[in-house]
């Protein structure tokens, strides 16, 4: 029996496929695997029995992934799974900057009961008008899930689009419309788009990429969407700039009282990947990398281990080994399992930075001697008896 618990609501569609071997539990001392969205856990004590954290999303900056590394804790995301649902409400923030559709939307309201309102609104409506997004420059920064989806919408919308994206993987590039221009320099971006967005992961080396330097070689009439993480853009220097109208509008779904009520912002309340669909999905995903992982073992889309896979064990049985990229680990076990007289039929290795797993398949059942043995070599951060 597997014990897990849910740092946030998770969809029921993902948590359906649980089978009679999982056990939801409040205890997080009890669990083995978090399910989590956006609850942060880097003031947590990580419990001795927990080995997974599951982020159903994309952003992992909630998460202290080193910390649980060192601590043998396996962290996944899943990614793409709410990348429409983000693209989608981009677009809507596009829409609602080109055009004052709640400045329109809030006078009709105030004029409730107005038997004249029909008569009313022609003589009004020239206060709300706007401009179309066809024609228009929109600069897409990080060109991953979201933002390949973001670029290539915006291209059927009849905008030129730019994407900057220094890192951008093979997948992403085979999905990127043709008509979009991948673009070297980001300062060609700020310097020339009526729209810019920006879709890339919070990490230090992105904590506030939208410089006071870079909003300040926008053009006056740019609109800046930021449906990534607030800290990613320098959210003073750019409240300054819409108040001295060196920007026109700076679209967010992150409140926070720098941005909320000041002028030229328009900040939803981080809803982004808010729709069944993409709720659904990511669950499924989160789910499904658990399972695979309590019952074979198996890595798929960590953020903080290599992946690694074995399909099903057929053997008589398999051991997973969470451990520090070090030379001679391997040589270790087996050692350690040609001592005891135990084959290995099949075995996997893989590194990611300075953390690295070992599954092995063996041809006999690992006695409690035999783990304690793995379990204190040098360098090894936790040793899972799959079977
Ligand atoms: N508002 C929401 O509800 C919501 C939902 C999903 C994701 N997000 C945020 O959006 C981010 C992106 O999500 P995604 O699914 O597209 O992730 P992703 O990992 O698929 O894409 C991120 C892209 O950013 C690129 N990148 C990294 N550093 C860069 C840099 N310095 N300059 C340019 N590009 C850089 C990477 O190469 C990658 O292609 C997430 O990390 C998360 O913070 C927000
Ligand atoms: O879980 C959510 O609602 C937000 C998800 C989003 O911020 C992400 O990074 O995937």
């Amino acid at each position: 029996m597997f014990q897990y618990t849910c740092l946030n609501p998770i969809s029921h569609v993902g948590l359906d496929l649980l089978t009679d071997d999982y056990k939801k539990t409040d205890d997080i001392n009890a669990a083995e695997a978090v399910l989590v969205r956006s609850a942060s856990m880097h003031e947590m004590d990580l419990p001795e029995n927990l080995t997974a954290v599951a982020r159903a999303g994309a952003g992992v900056n909630n998460i202290p992934l080193d910390k649980c590394a060192e601590q043998g804790i396996v962290v996944f995301n899943t990614p793409g799974a709410n990348a429409n649902g983000v693209k989608e409400l981009v677009i809507a923030g596009m829409l609602f900057a080109a055009r004052d559709i709640r400045g329109g939307m809030e006078w009709v309201l105030s004029e409730e009961g107005n038997a004249d309102i029909a008569k009313l609104a022609e003589k009004q409506k020239k206060n709300f008008a706007g401009t179309e997004l066809s024609g228009k420059k929109l600069g897409v920064i990080g060109l991953g899930a979201i933002g390949v989806k973001v670029a290539n919408t915006a291209t059927h919308l009849g905008m030129e689009v730019l994407g900057y994206d220094p890192y951008i993987s093979v997948n992403a590039a085979w999905n990127l419309s043709r008509g979009v221009k991948h673009v070297q320099d980001v300062t060609e971006i700020y310097k020339e788009c009526d729209y810019i967005t920006v879709h890339v992961p919070l990490m230090d080396s992105t904590k506030k990429m939208i410089s006071k330097e870079a909003i300040a070689m926008m053009k006056p009439t740019a609109v800046v969407l930021n449906f990534a993480r607030d800290l990613l853009v320098d959210e003073e220097a750019m409240v300054e700039a819409l108040k001295e109208k060196k920007v026109r509008k700076y679209v967010s779904d992150f409140p926070n009282p720098t941005t909320v009520g000041k002028e030229g912002t328009i900040v939803t309340p981080h809803i982004g990947a808010s729709t069944e669909e993409s709720e659904d999905n990511c669950a499924v995903m989160a789910v499904n990398e658990i399972m695979d992982f309590l019952e074979n073992g198996n890595i798929t889309h960590s953020v903080n281990y290599p992946d690694c896979n074995m399909g099903i064990c057929q053997a008589a049985g398999r051991v997973l080994i969470l451990h520090k990229n070090e030379k001679g680990m391997i040589s270790r076990y087996t050692t350690v399992l040609g001592d005891a007289d135990i084959n290995i039929s099949d075995m996997t290795n893989k590194s990611r930075g300075e953390f690295a797993c070992t599954l092995m398949d063996v041809d006999a059942a690992l006695t409690d001697e035999v783990v304690e043995k793995l379990k204190a070599v040098d360098g090894v951060l936790r040793v899972r008896v799959i079977k």
